[in-house]
Formats: C-alpha cells, sequence, structure tokens
C-alpha cells in the first residue's frame, strides 16, 4: 500500500515539475497568450474539435497581438514580416522534424511539446513511409525530389493535361443538363462540386475517374474516409501524445487497407507497369522520366507522388472551389462583370482576381503551418524564440491583415486586384499564403489553376447557382482545413 502511495506521490510531482517547467519555460513565458495554452495543448485541441481554429486563431491575435503563444511549445505569428522569416524565404525554417531525444521524451510525458506534423502525410508502406514532396522533413532529399519531378507541374506541363480536365467538366455538365431538364434543380454543391474535383484530379493523374460524377455518389465511400482521416489527423496533430496514439492505431492497420486512395494508387502503378501504353497524364509523364534516368525518380517515389497528389489536392481543391461558388452567390456584382467577360470571351483577368480573392478570403487551411524555429534560435517580432519552438502563420490571420488588404480585409472584392497599383499587388499576392510559401510552395497549384478557371468559365456560361437556404448560409469546418458542407443550391439553366 505505501509503495503505491509513494509511487502515485512520484507521478504527481513529476507532472507538476512538468507543467512548471512547460509554463515557464526560458524566453517564451513572456511571450502572452491564453493561460491554459502555456502548459498544455487543450486550447489548440479545442479550437480544431470545435472545428474554429481560424476564428480562435484571429481572435487571440486580435486580443494579444501579433505574438501569441498557443501551445507550450507552439507561437502563432501575424505579421507579413514573420511570415516571410519563417515561411518565405530562401532561408525559411524547416518542417517539423524530432530529434531522438525529443521523440522519447515525447511519449513518456503527457505534456510533451513536440509535434511531428508532417510525418501523417507518409503511410508506412511494407514497413517503411511512402515519403512524398509533402511529407519529407529533410531539407536536401526534399529539395532533390522537388528538382527532379518538378517540370512535370510547371505551367506549360500542365497544359498537356486539358484533354483530362475538358472530359471531366463534360461530363459534369451532361449530369447538370440531365437534373435541370424541366425546371431548376436543388443541389448539394458541396458535394457535386467535390465529386468534380476528386475525378478530375484522378483523371489527370492516370486516366481513369473514380466514378463520382457518373454515379452522382461518394463511390465506396472514399470521400467519407478520407474526411474522417483529415477531422482525425487535424486533431490528433495538435497533442503529441495524441499523434503518437494516431501512429499506433494506424499501425494495426495495413496501410492500403485504411487508406483506399493508397490500393488504388498501388494497382494503378502495377497495372501501367505491366502494360505500359503511352499516356498523357502524371503517371505516363513519371514513367517516362523514370525510363530516360531511373536514378532521377524511382518507382516508389512515382507511387508516393501519385499518392500525394491523389490525397493533397482533391480535398483543397474542392474547398477553393465551393467557396467560389458561395461567394459569387452572394455578389451578384461580381457575377455580373465576370458573366461578362465569359461572353466577351475576353483573357480571363477578372477569373484570376476571382480566384484570387476567393484564395484571400477562404484559405483552405485553417490551422497554423508549423514549422521549427533552427537550433541557434531566433529573432522574430522582437521576441527571442528558442531552437526547436513550433512557429508559423495562420493563413485567416495573415489574409486579414489590412495594412495589407485594406480596412475591407473582410470584405470578399476581387476589384482590390484589379484596381490597386503594381506596387500594392505585389505585396498582396507577397502574403498570399493559400497556395503555401517558399520552398513548400504548393507543386500542384498549376492544375489547381487549370481545373478551377475551365469549370468557372463553363459553369457560369451556361448555369446559375444561388443557394437555396441564404438564412442558413453553410457550414465551414475550420481544422486543419477548412472543409465546407451544407451548400444546397438552386442550380437553372441561363
Ligand atoms: C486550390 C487547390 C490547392 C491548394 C489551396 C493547395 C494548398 C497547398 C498548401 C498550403 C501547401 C503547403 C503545405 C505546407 O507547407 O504544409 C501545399 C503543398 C502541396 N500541394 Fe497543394 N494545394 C492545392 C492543390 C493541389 C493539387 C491539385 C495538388 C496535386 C496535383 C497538390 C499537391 C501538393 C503537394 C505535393 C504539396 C507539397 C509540396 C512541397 O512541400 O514541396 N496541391 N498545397
Amino acid at each position: 500500500m505505501a509503495f503505491v502511495l509513494y509511487a502515485l506521490g512520484a507521478v504527481v510531482l513529476i507532472v507538476y515539475l512538468q507543467l512548471l517547467y512547460t509554463r515557464y519555460r526560458k524566453q517564451l513565458s513572456s511571450i502572452p497568450g491564453p493561460f491554459i495554452a502555456s502548459f498544455s495543448n487543450l486550447w489548440k485541441l479545442a479550437a480544431v474539435y470545435y472545428e474554429d481554429m481560424p476564428g480562435w486563431n484571429m481572435k487571440v491575435h486580435d486580443k494579444y497581438g501579433p505574438v501569441v503563444r498557443i501551445g507550450p511549445n507552439h507561437v502563432s505569428f501575424a505579421s507579413p514580416e514573420a511570415f516571410q522569416v519563417i515561411h518565405a524565404t530562401r532561408q525559411a525554417f524547416a518542417k517539423v522534424r524530432e530529434y531522438f531525444f525529443l521523440h522519447m521524451y515525447r511519449l513518456i510525458t503527457i505534456y510533451g511539446n513536440q509535434s511531428d506534423f508532417y510525418e501523417v502525410g507518409a503511410p508506412v508502406y511494407h514497413g517503411e513511409p511512402l515519403e512524398n514532396l509533402f511529407s519529407l522533413r529533410d531539407v536536401q532529399r526534399h529539395a532533390t525530389l522537388r528538382r527532379n519531378i518538378g517540370g512535370l507541374y510547371t505551367k506549360a506541363a500542365v497544359k498537356d493535361f486539358e484533354p483530362q480536365v475538358d472530359s471531366c467538366i463534360e461530363l459534369f455538365m451532361r449530369q447538370l443538363a440531365d437534373k435541370t431538364r424541366n425546371e431548376p434543380a436543388i443541389l448539394d454543391m458541396s458535394v457535386w462540386l467535390h465529386f468534380f474535383a476528386y475525378d478530375c484530379l484522378s483523371e489527370m493523374n492516370v486516366s481513369k475517374k473514380l466514378g463520382f460524377l457518373e454515379r452522382g455518389q461518394d463511390v465506396n465511400g472514399t470521400i467519407e474516409s478520407a474526411d474522417k482521416i483529415f477531422f482525425m489527423v487535424g486533431l490528433f496533430t495538435q497533442a503529441p501524445i495524441l499523434q503518437w496514439l494516431l501512429g499506433f492505431l494506424r499501425s494495426l492497420v495495413p496501410a492500403e487497407e485504411a487508406e483506399p486512395v493508397l490500393k488504388f494508387t498501388l494497382s494503378e502503378v502495377e497495372a501501367r507497369r505491366k502494360s505500359p501504353h503511352n499516356q498523357t497524364d502524371m503517371l505516363g509523364r513519371l514513367l517516362d522520366l523514370h525510363l530516360e534516368q531511373p536514378d532521377k525518380v524511382s518507382i516508389t517515389e512515382i507511387t508516393a507522388a501519385i499518392f500525394i497528389n491523389l490525397t493533397a489536392g482533391h480535398d483543397v481543391l474542392a474547398i477553393t472551389i465551393r467557396a467560389i461558388w458561395y461567394y459569387l452567390s452572394q455578389n451578384p456584382r461580381v457575377l455580373n462583370k465576370l458573366r461578362a467577360e465569359i461572353r466577351s470571351a475576353s483573357e480571363g483577368y477578372s477569373t484570376n482576381a476571382v480566384i484570387q480573392e476567393t484564395l484571400r478570403v477562404h484559405p483552405n487551411t485553417g490551422t497554423i503551418i508549423e514549422r521549427k524555429a533552427p537550433r541557434e534560435g531566433a529573432i522574430i517580432d522582437g521576441y527571442h524564440i528558442p531552437g526547436g519552438t513550433i512557429v508559423g502563420v495562420n493563413a485567416w490571420v495573415l489574409h486579414n491583415n489590412k495594412k495589407v488588404y485594406g480596412e475591407d480585409s473582410d470584405q470578399f472584392r476581387p476589384e482590390r486586384w484589379l484596381d490597386a497599383t503594381e506596387e500594392k499587388v505585389l505585396e498582396m499576392s507577397r502574403c498570399l499564403f493559400s497556395f503555401g510559401a517558399g520552398t513548400h510552395t504548393c507543386i500542384g497549384k498549376n492544375i489547381a489553376m487549370l481545373m478551377i478557371s475551365k469549370l468557372v468559365m463553363e459553369f457560369y456560361r451556361r448555369y446559375d447557382a444561388a443557394l437555396a437556404h441564404p438564412e442558413q448560409g453553410w457550414k465551414v469546418h475550420g481544422s486543419w482545413v477548412t472543409k465546407q458542407t451544407g451548400m444546397d443550391m438552386v442550380i437553372s439553366r441561363l
């Protein structure tokens, strides 16, 4: 009995000392923020659990200023200057990767203050993480892979994928024509636009649609299971002990069983290697590169690239497309301008402004994008940040900066991109964080822009979309990603 009491006492003492150490950790204790965040990850966990991280993150910056401690070892920054230092320059900070001792440390403590966010981007396949551009935290390996395959993602290169995009738009338009044959139809566009994004991405990567548009439903629950993974990852990566638990749970089921997209990718790569044919899609291009220079890209890297293209791309694409539909339905003035441009078949300048402004008002990531302060530490916005601290900027916070975007930064106004001076446009573009920044800028940006601009032009040439229940608005799930649901819209022919 006495032994149990001693043991309990020891645990309580360790936890108490741990709390004190975490709360008053040298240098971070002077950074303002919610009290609970100074010694636990509960603030971050709750913000994600209640699906309002963008709102909570903006509020704490309004309350505490441009530098806020949002976790024991996590600091959120708001200023464009901090954004440049942490994310956007050549010397920007690295993605989070743990040192061995810290890894051990977080396993034995419930307050562990490091997280290894990007670990989750690589499913463990045959005992090894399937490392890809998103998950790679080794700066050198990331740079080499990006150099080797980056040529396939340039604006010029992705133009070759136009036939795939056209075939998906055609199918989508056929479905809409069918549904609106006799009268306007009410469709949940949060779902239909996701079907388009996913089918189109799959067609571009492996010349195969997943069947969402054809059948008008979430085939094999693929989107539902992706949603669950995104939610779990968003939540569990907020606290190290949960992240460890997530890793453990994931290790119980073979990755290709738990992640249908991995299973699909593996079978597509294998089938194409067995019977190669000249397919103008991303897989074909990657295999050509492998045949020409096998040392440049391995089959494992090709598999990983297709896997991450499909998983990293569909959800964020759908988020941007939904936001365009939503904001256009709320802003007839902008929609009329856009239509006039579409009718006159002009350059697409205001289409770009609409897309740009949508990416600004509704960024796809809802949390800070985590980076690690270098070993020697850094001075950011007047604070000395010790090495190893997790730092980052939340796009929702940055995009609401009134000095950069004006007093009406909370309004959807694409004209801000058209009327501003060249200098101002440059400043606003430099702070646009929706596609990430620096060496980790989204490699799929040109693919996304091609798909989005073509769909916008085709849809609004033929249809109108108005919220069926404008008083309800939509539901934004502000977690790691900022997915929207509940977008019943009346679709009518023009
Ligand atoms: C509107 C659509 C998209 C948005 C807003 C978007 C956003 C982002 C963001 C914010 C990052 C940086 C993440 C970080 O640093 O943690 C990123 C990286 C990435 N994205 Fe996208 N993305 C989009 C579409 C796509 C598509 C279509 C693909 C694939 C074809 C793709 C593939 C990737 C990959 C592979 C990375 C990792 C790049 C690297 O670190 O080198 N994305 N994306």
